[in-house]
């Protein structure tokens, strides 16, 4: 039951890698070709350095000549081998794990950001970078390796058998031995590499967070708690290595016993037969070389099996990645002339108890063209319902969806959010040039109409006088913009976007009024063509506003403007 287990999970093994590794097959043939012709040559010196001595030990100095030749021939050959076999190894494990990386990648994009959103960005991090590179370890060292070791066994021991039988069944039965006995360690191993690289994950998250919070840690005086936990970390991370460690050691330690008493045995045999005559000094040399050259590959073998557990725990914690759910996403669908929005009893709730709603029951309707407010307290759910409009997360009851203004229904899916431009709470800048962050919002922007919507978000002032214009570098997350700037930058990339529905989450809070008021009329002039929905606070905003709807309990309620913008102003 067990063995029909182990092997279906290799069945899904091999299938799960298939369409990555297919490509790379031919090279991996050349690394084994490559790897057997090294192994081959370690026979051959064994052969080649017997010839050397039994001619040199008969006096034929003109044969013993030549078989040095030959001996030396198939050392630089065998040179030869290693270096074009570790060139060509690092060229495709780079590439394989790229093309390891780009799939994951790809699918995390694709993948639903409520679950994904659970996962720390370094835990992330280090699945796409460590466990890919345990993985191609794997495909272009370990596999090769265990082939050409193979071959490297099956001719030691042909040779050795053809040489003196006895010995070669000793050295053959060490072998086996010690793997079948470093395989008890497979469980605990696997185990162990799974904390390994667990608590590398949560080792990189801190180090990731503290790097992003510099000044939260600075302004807080965080520094010496923030190196306690990272040494606390360390510590915990130090541990699970330094278990795994001493479980490969006892597996090594084992294996190298075995693999002296191999050598042992052979050796004092191979003494006992040259003091009775049976062989020569020749055949001694190629028995102790042979003798190597079939406990190496045991020895090898047993001590691949680490990196063999280790790449299926990475392989478990990118299947994991895999599971969760794709975003709908289908071709692209006809963008009507005006893009409404409708929530028909739509309930929400982020985690699995149905009691506590974020949502409860919402029903609207905007129309195409409308510029609506929502407000509610901090915490109520707005921010919830823009990511049930950009199909971020599903209802759990209900339906959004958009309209065209004359009965047509269009299901809110990843598809639809191409409809859709927004300026979230926050700085979601990237490290770049002002034009490649402008750009983001429509990659064929030219100059002329980036300035145009910097220009409506109230940018291209200050752009224009940066000594670089549109062309200055600016760094994470907006560094080297103030706060205000970085959400005007923000607020003319959701303008070259020109979708029909635009979504402004508190995106004018860090802006003066006379500022605010003048983008914000800029956004009163799309309205008409494009349905505006503006998360603020602000009176100025409200006023531009034709309705106010509140989120209240769960509740979506349509305010008296006037009512909320007295409100307000007290
Ligand atoms: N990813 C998440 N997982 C679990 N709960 C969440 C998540 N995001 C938000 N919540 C919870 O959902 C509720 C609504 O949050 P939401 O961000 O929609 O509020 P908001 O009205 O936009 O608040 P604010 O005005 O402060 O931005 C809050 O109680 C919040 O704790």
């Amino acid at each position: 039951m067990k063995v029909k287990a182990e092997f279906s999970k290799l069945i899904n093994f091999i299938n799960w890698i298939k369409p990555d590794i297919r490509p790379f097959l031919p090279r991996l043939v050349v690394i084994l070709l490559l790897g057997v012709a090294g192994s081959l040559c370690g026979v051959g010196i064994a052969i080649a350095s017997k010839n050397v001595i039994d001619y040199a030990v008969a006096g034929e100095l003109g044969k013993a000549g030549i078989a040095i030749g030959i001996f030396g021939g198939i050392i630089v050959m065998s040179v030869l081998i290693n270096i074009g076999e570790a060139l060509l190894e690092v060229r495709v494990s780079e590439a394989f794990s790229n093309v390891m990386r780009q799939r994951f990648f790809k699918r995390l994009l694709e993948t639903e950001w409520l679950p994904l959103s659970g996962y720390h960005s370094g835990d992330l991090l280090t699945r796409l970078t460590s466990d890919v590179g345990n993985i191609t370890n794997f495909f272009v060292r370990v596999f090769p390796g265990i082939l050409s070791l193979g071959v490297q066994l099956a001719a030691s021991f042909a040779t050795l058998l053809y040489y003196e039988p006895r010995l070669a069944i000793i050295a053959f039965i060490m072998g086996p031995s010690t793997v079948l006995f470093s395989r008890l360690w497979g469980h605990r191993l696997k185990v162990l590499n799974l904390k390994v690289q667990e608590s590398e994950s949560r080792y990189r998250s801190h180090i990731q967070e503290a790097l992003q919070n510099f000044i939260v840690i600075k302004i807080f005086g965080l520094e010496e708690h923030n190196r306690d936990t990272l040494q606390g970390l360390h510590q915990d991370r130090m541990d699970w290595i330094l278990k795994r460690n001493r479980t490969t050691l006892s597996a090594d330690m084992i294996i190298s016993l075995g693999f002296w008493a191999g050598y042992f045995v052979a050796f004092s045999w191979g003494i006992i037969r040259l003091y009775q005559k049976a062989i020569s000094f020749g055949t001694l040399t190629a028995f102790i070389t042979l003798v190597q050259q079939i406990q190496v590959p045991f020895v090898g073998l047993a001590r691949t099996f680490p990196q063999i557990i280790a790449m299926l725990a990475s392989t478990e914690r990118l299947m994991e990645l895999e599971k969760m759910q794709l975003e709908k996403r289908e071709g692209k669908i006809g963008q009507p002339e005006g893009v409404g929005i409708s929530f028909r009893q739509v309930s929400f709730v982020y985690t699995e108890e149905k009691d506590n709603l974020v949502l409860d029951k919402v029903t609207a309707d905007i129309a195409p063209g409308e510029l609506v407010a929502l407000v509610g307290s901090s915490g109520v759910g707005k921010t919830t319902l823009i990511r049930l409009l950009l199909a971020l997360v599903r209802p759990l009851e209900g339906e959004v969806f958009y309209t065209d203004g004359l009965g047509k229904q269009y299901e809110v899916t990843a598809a639809t959010r191409a409809w859709v431009t927004y300026v979230p709470q926050g700085n979601t800048l990237f490290s770049g040039t002002i034009a490649d962050n402008l750009r983001s919002g429509r990659l064929e922007a030219t100059p002329d109409e980036m300035e145009e919507a910097s220009r409506a978000a109230c940018a291209w002032e200050f752009i224009r006088e940066l000594p670089n214009g549109l062309d200055t570098v600016i760094g994470e997350q907006g560094h080297g913009l103030s706060e205000g700037q970085a959400q005007r930058i923000a607020i003319a990339r959701a303008f070259l976007k020109r979708a029909p529905v635009m979504i402004l989450d508190e995106a004018t809070s860090a802006l003066d009024m006379g500022t605010e008021m003048e983008i914000l009329r800029a956004i009163k002039d799309l309205s008409g063509n494009c349905t505006c929905l503006l998360i603020t606070h602000r009176q100025t905003a409200l006023k531009m506003c034709s309705r106010v709807l509140e989120i209240q309990r769960g509740k979506l309620i349509e305010k008296n403007k006037t009512e909320q913008e007295n409100h307000l102003s007290n």
